[in-house]
């Protein structure tokens, strides 16, 4: 898919991450499709995904654009969102049309750099989503050459905010350092009410990332039942 064909079909748009690793009860590539084909059903434009083996039952049972990435952990980095060559040919190989990838500017494994993993991921064919946690690591990537840029690592870096919900100051700032380049910025991480949803794309972004709020049950029943333990508790 060329990078104009996909922008298109995001613009505006819902991208629902749907993802369970191996620790989540949910974890299965069949599930994660099916998971996928609901999401498509609900309206989403695209999918955000994690392996190899997800990204290709997602394609298949969708149709939908694929944005793909590879979580694991290595000894030598606190990186693990698509940390090294080794996950992108996993995903090129799955069909992903774009690559997520840490832009954070932490060291990588095997002391691989951020601009010659972005080279490489274009050499492939493939689009390059940049997950930054701060506005410097946001105008980094757009400088390395990433195709868009994703507000997912903020709060999940011990250098950026910790907030309850989504860092929407951060989508208004890259907002306004990427645009004169041309570069879209999407909201992405702890968007849990449609309400956040709307107020990202007023700020901005040029498409919306929404992941447990809608494919992670555990979590979602967690916030329910905590909302009926605080309730039951004043009832006594
Ligand atoms: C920090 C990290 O590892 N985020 C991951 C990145 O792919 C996923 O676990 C999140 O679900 C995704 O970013 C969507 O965010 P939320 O689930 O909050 O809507």
């Amino acid at each position: 898919m060329s990078g104009h064909s996909f922008f298109d079909a995001i613009k505006h748009g819902l991208i629902v991450s749907c993802q369970a690793l191996p620790d989540e009860p949910l974890h299965s590539s069949y599930i994660m499709a099916r998971m996928a084909v609901a999401a498509k059903e609900g309206g989403a434009c695209a999918i955000r995904s994690n392996s190899g083996a997800d990204v290709r039952s997602i394609r298949e049972a969708t149709g939908l654009p694929v944005i793909g990435l590879v979580k694991r952990d290595y000894p030598d980095s606190e990186i693990y969102i698509t940390a090294t060559r080794r996950e992108v040919d996993e995903l090129i190989e799955a069909g992903a049309d774009m690559i997520a990838l840490d832009a954070t500017l932490r060291p990588r494994p095997n002391g691989e750099k951020l601009s010659d993993l972005i080279a490489y991921v274009k050499s492939r064919g493939a689009l390059v989503m940049a997950d930054i946690s701060t506005l410097d690591e946001a105008v980094e990537a757009a400088m390395l050459g990433a195709d868009c840029v994703s507000t997912t690592l903020s709060g999940y870096t011990p250098y950026s905010p910790k907030l309850e919900g989504p860092d929407l100051g951060l989508v208004r700032d890259a907002v306004r350092e990427l645009s004169p380049r041309g570069v879209p910025v999407i909201a992405e991480g702890r968007i849990w009410d449609p309400a956040d949803a709307a107020r990202a794309l007023e700020a901005g972004a040029y498409a919306v990332v929404v992941g447990s709020a809608i494919s992670r049950p555990q979590l979602i029943t967690r916030r329910y039942a905590e909302a009926v333990k605080n309730a039951s508790v004043k009832l006594v």
